[in-house]
């Protein structure tokens, strides 16, 4: 039976298995325009327009493979165009092990957080901003507040919440990483891969090249 378009129907989301397969891309778009982003992009994914993707890969979108979470994200820090494989964690009005994650190597990933959609607090600051562009990593999408802004906006990385709240979030380490997440109404599994531009945010089973 079909799964539904927001579902994740592979079998990996289980497991926790990292997907290998690259997808080519049926294309024409080659590398966006903009020269930072080629530059930062060199160890990440290439920098694909996410409208061009959907519109050269309808088969994708049909089969689930290819999803769009919903328009609920405000655009934070200074790369708008970001891409990369995901790293999934699930937290509620705590930020403990989201420092942790964003305290190693980033290797061009992005973090993807389900906050559970809180907006009683902030669970991402400036200070595990300005590490993660540190780290090396793409990017950081928030089901929840974030907080520093102008400090985030200054960072060479690109960040997703829902808004921002002066509160600081809880310290008591409690959340799971790696776990599948809903958010945005779209079911994210760790080792799928993230594309956002200014159009909105992609996850899609596997590496999309041109
Ligand atoms: O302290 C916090 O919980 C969040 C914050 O502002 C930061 O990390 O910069
Ligand atoms: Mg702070």
């Amino acid at each position: 039976m079909r799964q539904p378009m927001s579902g994740c129907p592979f079998a990996h989301c289980q497991r926790g298995n990292q997907p290998s397969r690259a997808r080519k891309l049926n294309t024409n778009h080659q590398r966006h325009s903009n020269s930072r982003c080629q530059k930062s992009s060199l160890m990440a994914a290439l920098p694909l327009a996410t409208a061009e993707v959907c519109d050269a890969n309808t088969h994708l979108i049909s089969s689930g493979e290819l999803r769009a979470l919903q328009p609920l994200f405000k655009i934070y820090g200074r790369r708008q165009v970001f891409s990369g494989p995901i790293v999934t964690l699930k937290v509620f009005e705590d930020n403990v092990l989201i420092r942790e994650f964003l305290e190693e190597k980033g290797h061009g990933r992005v973090l993807v957080v389900d906050g559970g959609g809180s907006l009683r607090c902030a669970i991402l600051g400036g200070n595990p901003v300005q590490q993660a562009q540190n780290n090396g990593w793409a990017g950081i999408v928030v089901n929840g507040c974030i907080r520093d802004v102008d400090e985030i906006n200054g960072c060479d990385i690109g960040v997703r919440a829902l808004g921002s709240h002066p509160f600081k979030a809880n310290k008591k380490g409690m959340g799971e990483k790696h776990v599948a997440i809903t958010i945005a109404g779209t079911r994210i599994c760790d080792g799928e891969w993230l594309y956002a531009d200014t159009d909105g945010i992609l996850v899609s089973r596997t590496e999309l090249t041109v």
